[in-house]
């Protein structure tokens, strides 16, 4: 029988050819995102012919309307008429926690300082908002906070309407917790491991977060105590690792994947920052810190490559000034390639660990 129903029962229903076509390509149409198809993952299908396009209604679990935009633009080419996806979604909590409001925390960890973590992070926040996605950040950065910079709000202090909690920091939808908004950077640089500790639980547990889908961590650089101690005691749904493709962070993205295991949070996979740098005038892609190391690193852990981004001016000065790449660049590759990220580890979390993802296998209860 069809999955898809014909909905809205006073309006006119598409016809059947078209409805069959239209799910045999969302059952067969695979993606890093989709590896099952869509249609396996749609908690509900619905559709309508309309005036001048067919209507089809779908909610996922996961956030995903660009390809769904790029499906229907395939459809529509095959079909010879408009179709069009409404989506919505439902994104359930993978991991129980008591931190109110927040549906997933996701860690995103480096081994080595300064590879792009901060800069990766908040970059994927914008994509996952951009894609509808309710998220925030908390900047587990004691010692070195920049995510009020990156997301311009640097003169920003929370507020408290009852005194016990803070309110986040919010920068266009984005909202944050940071050490950064409370004291000036050189009191906490003379903070030892276990006020570091303590402050950071404070961050965590007396923010006031809205409803959210996705708690981004970004984790201090390194593999010390201190991280080891914030992924035991944070209830973290999954890491993502960045890491440049040069020995040296490798080496050590690779310490941050054993830690995760150590403290058995999946990770959810790697992303390769600075992967290479494309010459304005020609066009040359060249590896700057070699090639292809955070692919390799995944295989050899067998995680997945969530994306390689190159060295890009525009995403340097963005994160400089405090403001969105999305805004300025939204319809270029760089946007894309953090859309594409987003979604893998919106996709990766739902797929790792819920019972309802084809990934998860069925345990089977024995007498
Ligand atoms: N893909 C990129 N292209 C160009 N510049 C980048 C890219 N990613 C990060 N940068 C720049 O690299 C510098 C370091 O980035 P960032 O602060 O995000 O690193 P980090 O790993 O979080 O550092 P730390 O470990 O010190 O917290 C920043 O100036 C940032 O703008």
């Amino acid at each position: 029988m069809s999955r898809l129903s014909q909905f809205f029962s006073k309006k006119k229903p598409i016809n059947p050819e078209d409805l069959s076509l239209i799910e045999s390509v969302l059952d067969a149409y695979r993606s890093d995102a989709f590896p099952y198809g869509v249609l396996a993952l749609a908690n509900e299908l619905a559709g309508e012919q309309q005036k001048d396009k067919l209507l089809i209604a779908i909610e996922l679990p996961f956030f995903a309307g660009d390809e769904l935009t790029s499906i229907a633009h395939s459809l529509s080419d095959e079909l010879g008429k408009s179709v069009e996806f409404t989506t919505s979604n439902h994104i359930e909590p993978v991991r129980k926690h008591d931190i109110a409001g927040v549906k997933n925390i996701i860690a995103i960890a480096s081994g080595k300082g300064g590879v792009g973590k901060s800069t990766t992070t908040v970059n994927i926040a914008r994509a996952l908002q951009k894609q509808g996605a309710r998220v925030g950040i908390l900047d587990a950065d004691i010692y070195g906070p920049s995510i009020p910079t990156m997301l311009g709000c640097q003169d920003d202090k929370p507020s408290s309407v009852d005194g016990k909690t803070m309110i986040p920091i919010d920068a266009d939808g984005i909202y944050s917790m940071s050490i950064g908004y409370l004291v000036p950077d050189s009191d906490a640089a003379v903070w030892r491991g276990p006020m570091a500790s303590t402050a950071f639980s404070q961050l965590l547990n007396e923010t006031h977060w809205p409803e959210l889908d996705y708690l981004l961590i970004d984790m201090p650089p390194g593999t010390g105590d201190i991280q080891l101690t914030l992924s035991q005691k944070v209830p973290v749904a999954g890491a993502v690792i960045v890491t440049t493709p040069q020995d040296i962070a490798l080496a050590d993205a690779q310490k941050g994947i054993a830690m995760f295991d150590k403290v058995k949070v999946p990770v959810l996979g790697v992303v390769e920052n600075m992967s290479y740098h494309i010459c304005e005038n020609c066009g040359h892609h060249s590896h700057l810190f070699g090639l292809d190391g955070g692919k390799d690193i995944a295989e050899i852990n067998q995680v997945d490559l969530l994306g390689q981004l190159p060295l890009n001016i525009q995403v340097r000065q963005e994160a400089d000034l405090g403001e969105s790449l999305f805004n300025s660049e939204s319809a270029s590759d760089i946007c894309d390639q953090y859309r594409k990220i987003a979604r893998n580890i919106a996709s990766k979390t739902f797929h790792l660990l819920d019972m309802r993802s084809p990934a998860t296998p069925n345990i089977e209860m024995l007498d």
